[in-house]
């Protein structure tokens, strides 16, 4: 396979920008389109969430290929033709803005660097009318800082946090890091109080303070707010909160501004969950989910809102005609939904601007991307993976999943010098492992897409072997430290079946930034097939189902056990710090007890959860693809 060194300079850059397409004589496009136009309301939103950084699109995924510059450019686009359709178009966000691809993590390992100082940046470029923060957010005390300090600020009155809040060193004061609520009138009339609502997280860094959402639907400034004496015809509430799920806290705020607006209607943004889904809670009141990763721009479109001069039902596109409870005669708000597939394709068709869709800051921005992937090294390679490793595509202990290869690789990798004579178990949450390792060149980017946490490796010494035996079992079955286990799951889709895996700079131009993709017409290609209260109708494109199987909360390597096989008396047991009061509990509950007191650091505060994977690959693969 020629051209895959997977390493690039400027000039290579620039010149893979230029290039036409490098497809293999036989190779299709591995994508089909939208199936027709989309709805338009009296009032419409865009919704994304969970971006987690990857701005710079999927670059080996044809189908979730565009990047945030032809974001910017689509929903230029999309502001013109709500204009002209005659009615109000809103662009909302809720939330986990790092945490999932190099140009936000890559940040965080340069000397006083931080993740998010790129890519925030990048992200800012886009007009958003309401945004909300993540629990991705809060994990780490400086990314809070710098959210507070710098896109807060850049976002002024439209970041919403109305149960969050930070210490601000400045004066040690808790302060919210957004506003608490936003009131406002849209250009055709319509009155909203707006609130950004995180779920009751628990996992922030000690800078930062999260008001549980029934204490919150308590507090004056609320009350004040849902009483006020200003007409409201719209609730908007954007939320990190799953809108399905148990964790999630949406029927609280519910609940709350039902008591004193029975007829309001109340339209919900989700986040968190990484699911496409939209949940009917009342005639009036419903909320959408918008997925992970930038694969999906959620779309909704309302009607029926007693107010404001916009139209109700504009010419020349679907109407939304749904009431929210299927069956409801003479219901007044009428809804439907779409989940877009995040590339080029979808967004030139939908915005009717195929010829001349880049606009000059889409155009700029994604220039912008390509610099600095080029300036943190992104495409810097450690090896070739020989397979693609997936998340939930294959059964955890088969050969095609990612966590035979993360065993065989923390048996190789971790292993301290000082230690390395006492047997150790090694324990990870699954969780912590975010995206397919995909066959070809693994590079510095795909180190974060598959493992982006920077979580310290820690142990506890000699804890004797009857004991630590159980820790597994007692793991999978304790509280879970990964993700709902009802998200939506998806695989990795190779651009195209059988191309060779080019280098990961021409990725961008040569396959996926092409101006305008061929649809692929004879059949439909494998993804997203989404069921929500609306039915099986929500995906812009329609998609063959991909398999998916459940993991367990954590998995355990070995290394420098007797070969003899014979048991050893005691072990080292060696864990994530972010899992650590769990294996204390299991442990606890094995009937051995240790505190933290008894913990230290295993390996270099500097060699992380997302080290072990490139220190595998350089010493296990190849560096020919
Ligand atoms: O240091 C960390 C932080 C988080 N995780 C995992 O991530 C999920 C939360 O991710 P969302 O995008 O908010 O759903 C958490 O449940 C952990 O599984 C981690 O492993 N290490
Ligand atoms: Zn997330
Ligand atoms: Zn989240």
């Amino acid at each position: 396979c020629d051209g895959c060194t997977g390493t690039g300079d400027v000039e290579m850059v620039r010149r893979a920008r230029l290039v036409q397409p490098r497809m293999q004589p036989d190779a299709k496009p591995a994508i089909n389109g939208p199936k027709g136009p989309l709805p338009w309301g009296q009032i419409t939103f865009a919704h994304t969430s969970d971006t987690h950084g990857w701005l710079m699109g999927h670059v080996k995924e044809e189908n979730y290929g565009a990047d945030w510059g032809d974001y910017v450019s689509f929903i230029r686009h999309m502001r013109y033709k709500a204009r002209s359709l005659g009615v109000d178009f809103l662009v909302v966000d809720s939330g986990d803005l790092h945490d999932g691809a190099g140009l936000s993590d890559a940040t965080a390992k340069l000397p006083g660097g931080v993740n998010g100082e790129v890519s925030l940046p990048i992200f800012e470029n886009l007009d958003y009318d309401l945004l909300t923060i993540g629990n991705h957010e809060l994990y780490v005390a400086d990314i809070t800082y710098d959210v507070f300090e710098n896109f807060a600020k850049f976002y002024r009155s439209r970041y919403l946090t109305s149960n969050v809040q930070i210490r601000d060193p400045k004066d040690n004061k808790f302060k919210y890091v957004g506003k608490q609520y936003k009131y406002f009138t849209t250009y055709f009339g319509i009155r909203i109080m707006a609130f950004g609502v995180l779920f009751d997280f628990t996992g922030n860094a000690n800078n930062s303070k999260i008001i549980k959402a029934k204490d919150m639907v308590q507090e004056q400034w609320f009350l004040d707010a849902i009483n006020t004496s200003e007409p409201v015809d719209l609730f908007l509430v954007l939320g990190h909160n799953s809108v399905r799920s148990s964790t999630g806290t949406f029927p609280i705020i519910r609940e709350a501004i039902r008591k004193v607006r029975p007829d309001t209607p109340i339209q919900f943004f989700g986040g968190h969950s990484h699911t496409r889904d939209f949940k009917v809670f009342d005639n009036s009141s419903t909320a959408l989910e918008p997925g992970r990763y930038c694969e999906t721009l959620g779309w909704l479109a309302l009607s029926g809102i007693d107010a404001g001069k916009g139209k109700h039902k504009p010419e020349g596109v679907p109407n939304p005609t749904r009431p929210a409870i299927n069956g409801t005669v003479g219901a007044k708000i009428t809804y439907d939904r779409r989940y877009i597939d995040w590339n080029r394709l979808s967004f030139e068709y939908h915005s009717d601007n195929v010829r001349t869709f880049d606009t000059p800051r889409g155009e700029s921005v994604t220039n912008e991307i390509w610099d600095e992937r080029h300036r943190l090294n992104l495409t810097n390679l450690y090896g070739c993976a020989p397979q693609t490793y997936c998340l939930s595509c294959a059964p955890q202990d088969s050969e095609l999943s990612l966590y035979p290869l993360v065993q065989k690789a923390l048996s190789a990798t971790i292993i301290n010098e000082s230690r390395k004579t006492t047997a150790r178990l090694i324990f990870v949450n699954t969780g912590g492992f975010r995206f397919d390792l995909v066959k070809g060149p693994f590079t510095y980017d795909d180190s974060f897409i598959v493992a982006p946490f920077t979580n310290a490796f820690e142990y506890i010494p000699n804890v004797p072997y009857k004991y630590a035996s159980q820790l597994l079992v007692l793991l999978n079955a304790g509280a879970p430290q990964k993700r709902d286990m009802d998200r939506q799951h998806r695989s990795f889709l190779p651009t195209s079946a059988d191309s060779c895996p080019l280098d990961s700079v021409q990725f961008n131009r040569a396959l996926v930034k092409r101006k305008t993709i061929t649809r692929r017409q004879e059949a439909v290609t494998p993804g997203y097939t989404t069921k929500d209260d609306f039915g099986i109708d929500g995906d812009d494109t329609p998609h063959s189902t991909v398999p998916y199987y459940r993991t367990t909360n954590d998995i355990m390597a070995k290394g420098g056990f007797p070969e003899d096989g014979s048991d050893p008396e005691t072990v080292d047991i060696i864990f994530y710090d972010f899992i650590r009061s769990y294996v204390i509990t299991a442990l606890g509950k094995a009937g051995v007890n240790y505190t933290a007191n008894d913990v230290s650091l295993y390996m270099p505060k500097t060699f992380t959860s997302n080290d072990f994977l490139p220190a595998y690959a350089k010493m296990a693969w190849s560096k020919d693809c």
